[in-house]
């Protein structure tokens, strides 16, 4: 917090409505209440503040331009609800002298001019992914809000795959300060791997060389949910509440977040930034692209054939593995462990490590990967931005234990990795070869054809809008009521 915002003091008395509030502006919180017992008093910290603007009385003729109000101000904010999603508000406050208003409203917005939050937006929608209603998602969740931020969103609405990705490699994106886009996993990945192949392209960096560090994108980006899985934005807040999303971006804050480079023998596949799975996962997103008309539906159906079908997948991983607790901590807002990287990607001590086997599913979580479908994921302490990937491998075993595998993958309080055919590693880098029977990679959701790859973590290569995914709610309550 900056010292002006720290020793800012504001004092007066409001109307709102028919209520009178005492309101206080100290420390970069602004707190109002009646001052009357029983008190009931509100305290609102100025980064939840989305903007603080002067009301307009109302035109008498459409015609008639707006006339300013001088005694009312209203304070849009926003709050986190039960579930931990972010919903918007607003306090209208009046006074009978125009200067404490004018005060007040300007105050605020010198104070909220501090924050680094986007000016000038770049929007990609994408209408083909999820329930195919990305621009209506804008339109009623997104639109408004960025109205009422002052943010100016510039919306390109994509007409084919590739498009997003071709768009920032090829444009210039000087007139923006940040880029988001409405769609699922592989609209987000469509536009990560375009800034990062842009920036190789400015920088003369050849991206096929896997000995070379990748640019981090200057630009930061931000995720509005439009998919049918909807992952990473899960991952990133915790829900895949559009509203909250969109807030995140309003904010401005930012975490790093890790991706990961796939390479074949020759060169650069692509990045991901959720998950990179052999064999089962495979074959569903390969088999489900088919039935795209079902919608999110398709991953049911081609999941459960590709179950009863039980195929094995032998293969030989190696990697290149942290030594250390894989499971110290968990993921959260203000991450130690993330923070702790920001700097220093290099910090603990690895080694190579090589198996061979039949596996039913081999996957590289480059985060928890939890969804709606799965809220504790794949990997439950993967880390948004700690510079390593978590290896699970789970072993060639029955249809039973299969169905033992997704039951635990669904669940809210069981995780995968404590099921004797399941094994877990961390890993800064890994490779794969198939000894027989290949299968295909399912790259954040995209078919990936070639079996044998090489992957490489780079560490928070993505500047990205999130405060972090918050803890999940505990529950108040025991079941009998005992509490
Ligand atoms: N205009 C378009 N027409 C066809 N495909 C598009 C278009 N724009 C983007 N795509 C592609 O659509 C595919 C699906 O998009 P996306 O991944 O966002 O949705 P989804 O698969 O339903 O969601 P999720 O990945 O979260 O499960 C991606 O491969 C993306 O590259």
């Amino acid at each position: 917090m900056s010292d002006d915002l720290h020793n800012s003091v504001l004092l007066s008395t409001f109307s709102s409505g028919n209520k009178k509030y005492r309101v206080i502006f100290h420390k970069g919180t602004i707190v109002w209440g009646n001052g009357k017992p029983p008190i009931d008093q509100e305290s609102l910290p100025l980064e939840n503040v989305i903007s603080v603007q002067h009301n307009y009385t109302r035109n008498r003729h459409p015609s008639d331009d707006a006339i300013l109000d001088p005694n009312h101000f209203t304070i849009n904010y926003a709050k986190k609800d039960e579930e931990n999603r972010w919903k918007p508000h607003s306090l209208t406050l009046g006074h009978s002298d125009p200067l404490q208003v004018s005060s007040w409203v300007k105050t605020l917005q010198n104070h909220l001019q501090y924050f680094k939050r986007p000016k000038r937006l770049l929007l990609f929608v994408n209408p083909f992914g999820g329930k195919r209603n990305a621009l209506k998602i804008y339109e009623k969740y997104g639109k408004p809000l960025f109205q009422t931020a002052g943010v100016d969103v510039t919306v390109n609405v994509s007409q084919r795959k590739n498009q997003i990705r071709d768009f920032v490699l090829n444009h210039s994106l000087d007139m923006f300060d940040s880029i988001a886009c409405v769609g699922g996993d592989g609209t987000v990945s469509e536009l990560f791997n375009g800034l990062v192949l842009r920036e190789c392209k400015n920088l003369g960096i050849d991206a096929d060389d896997i000995e070379q560090d990748l640019p981090k994108p200057k630009i930061p980006i931000g995720i509005i949910p439009g998919g049918s899985t909807d992952t990473i934005v899960y991952c990133l807040h915790g829900t895949i509440d559009p509203t909250t999303a969109v807030l995140n971006i309003i904010f401005g804050e930012t975490l790093g977040l890790d991706l990961v480079s796939v390479y074949d023998e020759s060169s650069l596949l692509r990045l991901y930034a959720s998950v990179l799975s052999y064999g089962y996962l495979g074959d569903v997103a390969y088999h489900s692209d088919k039935y795209r008309w079902m919608g999110p539906n398709r991953y049911n159906y081609s999941g459960f054939k590709k179950l009863m079908r039980n195929r094995g997948y032998e293969g030989e991983v190696a990697f290149f593995s942290e030594v250390g607790d894989l499971k110290s901590s968990k993921c959260y807002e203000n991450c130690e462990r993330c923070l702790s990287r920001r700097n220093n990607c290099d910090k603990t001590e690895k080694q190579w490590r090589t198996l061979k086997g039949k596996f039913f599913m081999i996957s590289g979580a480059n985060i928890t990967c939890s969804c709606n479908r799965s809220p504790q994921g794949i990997a439950p302490y993967s880390h948004l931005g700690d510079g390593n990937v978590h290896l699970v491998l789970v072993r060639h075993t029955s249809i039973l234990n299969n169905l033992k595998l997704l039951l635990r993958l669904s669940s809210n309080n069981q995780a995968v990795d404590d099921l004797p055919f399941v094994e877990t590693y961390s890993a800064r880098e890994f490779c794969f070869r198939a000894i027989n029977g290949p299968s295909r990679w399912n790259c954040d959701g995209e078919v990936q054809h070639q079996t044998n790859i090489r992957a490489k973590v780079r560490c928070q290569l993505l500047t990205i809008f999130s405060r972090g995914t918050p803890k999940p709610i505990q529950a108040t309550r025991r079941c009998c009521g005992c509490y």
